[in-house]
């Protein structure tokens, strides 16, 4: 068996969720945005998708790298494949990414699970079939009744824990919002959570990336008097030094990274250094699900859980796969946005969850993404 192709499909879909200049996501008017999806072909006519930004996946970066590596291989040769993509990277200027890495590495996981008729998480190697979810909120915002003063983070996490979400992470206020970042502010937004969800539910912070180490010890020995689980991103992750300050200055536990480079490479370092409590990964952030599974294992040597940055199937099998982790990321949420009603190009949610704050897990073959291919073919745009 051999690869013989390897497409995109770039097409329009409606979204209620703008970036602001940090990247990072708000409320706003319906609007069309573009989306891909790859595609990867064997000679036996089997097909694995994966979902992707489209310059992730521009013409330029799978002809010139991903093609090269792709076509005429074995499908089903994921670690070599992707330890070859890897490779190509110093070379490629910058342009091969860890982003179009993942893409492949799950294009590659789908396939083989949709040959097999199997879900990856039994692929891999499932250790459980449902997963307690954590609410994400959206950073804060300048919104009247939406994410604008501490009393509307309070209000909404109430919204929250009557769902059935027994987490709650807030995104606090970050530029471009005018006053922000504020660790005063930072810390009535979490009293003003916990006071509205009581001592029971579990809340964590993933604050402005960009404090100094004083503000970052500041904010994370508030926390502490409030009993939160894990301080999130406060520091540039560049530093990893800093983070091994802050970790050895506070009791709170400090997760990390995610935004970092290095894959699960870097993820040693970080341990080795003591630079986090808490480990993290994601399968975007580290190049695919392979790659996202070795940052597990080397969190579960150290005896230390990993949390997954972010929602979806692919950071969802990597759950369902692993005794180390606590949570599902579901979100970003907001007042304003319905997140359960999904997306016009699925069929269905990936994550849906229970009343008890369970997301269950697909037993659909590959990724177990429902897609919507009739609406994506009448809405391309390339
Ligand atoms: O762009 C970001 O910083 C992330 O998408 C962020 O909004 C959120 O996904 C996160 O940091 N979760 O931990
Ligand atoms: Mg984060």
């Amino acid at each position: 068996m051999k690869i013989v192709d390897v497409h995109v499909r770039v097409f329009a879909h409606t979204t209620y969720r703008h970036q602001d200049t940090a990247g990072h996501a708000h409320p706003g008017p319906a609007h069309k945005v573009n989306l891909a999806l790859l595609t990867i072909v064997d000679d036996e006519g089997g097909e694995g998708y994966c979902f992707a930004a489209p310059e992730v996946v521009r013409p330029h970066v799978i002809e010139k790298f991903v093609k090269k590596v792709l076509i005429g291989a074995d499908p089903f040769a994921r670690e070599r494949l992707w330890q070859e993509l890897a490779h190509w990277q110093r070379g490629s200027a910058a342009q091969l990414t860890d982003r179009t890495l993942a893409i492949i590495d799950c294009a590659l996981w789908d396939l083989a699970g949709r040959k097999l008729n199997m879900p990856v998480h039994k692929l891999i190697g499932t250790y459980r079939e449902k997963m307690l979810a954590y609410g994400s909120i959206m950073c804060g915002d300048e919104l009247e009744n939406g994410l604008a003063t501490p009393e509307d983070y309070g209000r909404f996490a109430e919204k929250l824990v009557a769902r059935g979400y027994k987490g709650i992470k807030l995104h606090t206020w970050m530029p471009p919002v005018s006053w922000a970042p504020d660790v005063g502010m930072d810390l009535k937004a979490c009293a003003a959570v916990r006071e509205a969800v009581g001592p029971d539910i579990h809340l964590m912070i993933d604050a402005f990336h960009w404090y100094t180490r004083t503000d970052a010890l500041k904010l994370g020995r508030g926390l502490e008097a409030l009993g939160f689980d894990w301080i999130e991103e406060p520091m540039d992750e560049q530093s990893s030094m800093s983070y091994a300050w802050l970790s050895e200055n506070l009791d709170i536990p400090v997760l990390g990274p995610e935004s970092a480079g290095g894959k699960h490479f870097s993820r040693a370092e970080w341990i080795a250094t003591k630079a986090c409590d808490i480990l993290r990964t994601g399968v975007h952030d580290v190049g695919g699900i392979s790659p996202a599974m070795k940052c597990m294992h080397l969190a579960e040597s150290f005896g230390m859980n990993c949390e997954i940055h972010g929602n979806g199937a692919p950071n969802l099998i990597i759950a369902a796969c692993s005794k180390n982790a606590n949570w599902y990321e579901r979100g970003l949420l907001h007042p304003f946005l319905e997140y359960d009603d999904g997306f016009e190009y699925l069929n269905g949610l990936v994550d849906p969850m229970d009343a008890d704050g369970y997301v269950h897990i697909s037993d659909k073959p590959g990724l177990g993404e429902d897609i919507n291919f009739d609406f994506i073919d009448a809405n391309l745009v390339a």
